[in-house]
């Protein structure tokens, strides 16, 4: 895992790292500053010339180290110092002299020379201490960034493209759009999460001296990136002296006529995701569509009729004796007491428990249904779904994603996935994890059920959570990334992601 911290959160490492570590700070702006060099050498052309923008805090800063450091390695470079000088924080001060001291001064913005193909722009105006949006010089500073971009110069940022804000990764206007942005030290939300991560362009994260223990000295919220290894990692062995029993049998409730392809999708995500048994229950007039998809699916039929009320709670509570997992949601007959019979249902038995799509709908109706579940539970809304469940607009939830799904997980007591690009997964009163995978392929019909289906099979094969909800949130969006590969971004269908998942088996086997 990586953690990611916000800029409080930056500081707090960075004073853990000097005090408890003796690291001078200068020491690691220096670090930060010749890594930023590196990554600004790395994009240039053979005779580019780089201009590096300079900004009054500690972000300014590490562009003059650069600078000094392609000087040194013999480059062409062109510095400017935007705004204030007088601003410039101590640390800034000295390198600007040492800067002087390698013979080159800064110039004024508007007596640089144009940049265009082969050459570089250092974007070192803010990092995590931006506290606004950008204007006069440094708006003319963006917008120009801007125009060389345009022009065919390369962008690399320092730490974070300037007017992008650290913590909600969320743009001021202007802001900068990098090719490359270098984060110093450790990842901060404004490169993981949407929009900011598209702004950021190739990420480059690099060690400065902070030191993973600094970690250890920061407070409030903890959030991690997922990385293939630890998804790797809690995948269940499969040993050779097991069988069926020994990958738990889950029990999907879904399906309805004309939506017995969700319950499908569920069922065959949930088979090819290794758990040993899978059972759909769903009314009987749907069931022999779902159980036409494929032969491995068994099937129970729930009596009655329409939609699904009290009354199944004898059904379902008979369904689930033996079962390891229960996902429940897709295309299910929904009504007035469907809430009601989760909630009922949630609080008679202790299996770990996926609620997708009407599911959440129903309990969405009224949450206190889920306050008595005996069992683990986890929920997996989109951002509409979200919104229903947290009762505002799905531009709210959008706009405090990390913040609604961790208090929504930890108001119910349960795991919350919310879907989208970067799908985070937020655990009650704690951890937000967010998943780099997936891609805008997947935004199609199912490929939600394929989700419910993976998540259900590793609880039933004894992943707790929220191990169990990162693990199926990575592998599915691995599954839609290769698979994407072979039938592009317009093509893939939820279906394909059943392929796609074989593949990250096989490239996770151990
Ligand atoms: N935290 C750490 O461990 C390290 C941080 N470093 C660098 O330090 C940066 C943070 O430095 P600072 O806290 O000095 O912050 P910044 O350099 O990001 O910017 C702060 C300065 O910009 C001004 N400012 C903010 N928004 C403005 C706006 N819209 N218009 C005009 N002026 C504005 C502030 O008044 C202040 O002078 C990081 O992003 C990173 O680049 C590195 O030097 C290495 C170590
Ligand atoms: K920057």
């Amino acid at each position: 895992m990586q953690r990611v911290l916000t800029a409080n959160q930056m500081r707090e490492a960075e004073k853990a790292a000097q005090e408890q570590h003796g690291m001078p700070s200068g020491l690691l702006m220096e670090n930060a500053g010749r890594a930023l060099a590196e990554a600004a050498r790395s994009v240039s052309g053979p005779s580019g010339r780089f201009t590096v923008l300079c900004g009054p805090g500690n972000n300014g800063g590490d562009g003059l180290v650069a600078a000094r450091f392609l000087l040194e390695g013999g480059c062409r470079v062109v510095v400017s110092l935007v705004g204030d000088t007088g601003k410039l924080t101590a640390e800034a001060k000295r390198n600007l002299q040492a800067l002087e001291g390698f013979g080159e001064s800064p110039r004024a913005f508007e007596a640089l020379p144009e940049a265009g193909p082969g050459d570089v722009v250092v974007d070192a105006l803010f990092g995590t201490g931006l506290k606004r949006a950008p204007e006069g010089v440094f708006a003319d500073a963006i917008g120009t960034v801007a125009r060389w971009r345009r022009a065919g110069a390369k962008v690399v940022a320092a730490d974070v493209p300037s007017g992008l804000q650290s913590d909600t990764a969320e743009p001021f206007s202007p802001c900068v759009e990098a090719d490359v942005t270098v984060a110093f030290g450790f990842v901060k939300p404004a490169h993981e999460l949407e929009p900011g991560a598209s702004l950021c362009g190739d990420v480059r994260r690099v060690d400065i001296g902070l030191g993973g223990e600094s970690t250890r000295a920061v407070s409030g919220a903890e959030l991690f990136r997922v990385e293939e290894k630890d998804a790797r990692e809690a995948i269940p062995k499969r040993r050779a002296d097991s069988h069926k029993g020994t990958y738990g049998h889950v029990l999907v409730v879904a399906g309805s006529p004309g939506k017995t392809g969700a319950a499908a999708m569920v069922a065959l995500a949930a088979l090819r995701s290794g758990a040993g048994l899978v059972t759909v229950a769903t009314r009987a007039e749907a069931l022999p569509w779902v159980m036409a998809h494929s032969p491995e699916i068994m099937g129970v039929a729930l009596p009655g009729e329409g939609p699904l009320g009290k009354g199944d709670l004898e059904a379902l509570k008979a369904a689930l004796e033996g079962k390891d997992a229960l996902v429940m949601g897709p295309g299910i007959p929904r009504g007035p007491e469907t809430g009601a019979l989760i909630g009922d249902l949630l609080a008679s038995v202790e299996v770990p428990a996926v609620l997708d799509a009407d599911a959440l709908n129903a309990v969405a109706e009224d949450l206190k249904v889920l306050r008595e579940a005996k069992g683990p539970v986890v929920l997996t809304p989109h951002p509409g779904e979200m919104a229903r469940l947290w009762g505002r607009t799905t531009k709210d939830v959008q706009a405090h994603r990390v913040g609604v799904a961790l208090n929504l997980a930890t108001s119910l007591n349960c795991t919350v996935v919310l879907k989208g690009s970067r799908t985070l997964i937020a655990e009650a009163g704690g951890r937000v994890f967010i998943n780099p995978t997936g891609n805008a392929g997947m935004a199609t019909g199912g490929t939600g059920d394929v989700l419910s289906g993976v998540c259900g099979s590793l609880l039933a094969q004894g992943i707790p959570l929220p191990k169990a909800a990162w693990t199926a949130v990575y592998a599915h969006g691995l599954a839609g990334d290769l698979m994407a590969e072979q039938r592009g971004l317009m093509g893939l269908i939820a279906t394909d992601l059943l392929v796609g998942l074989g593949h990250v088996w096989t490239r996770w086997q151990r």
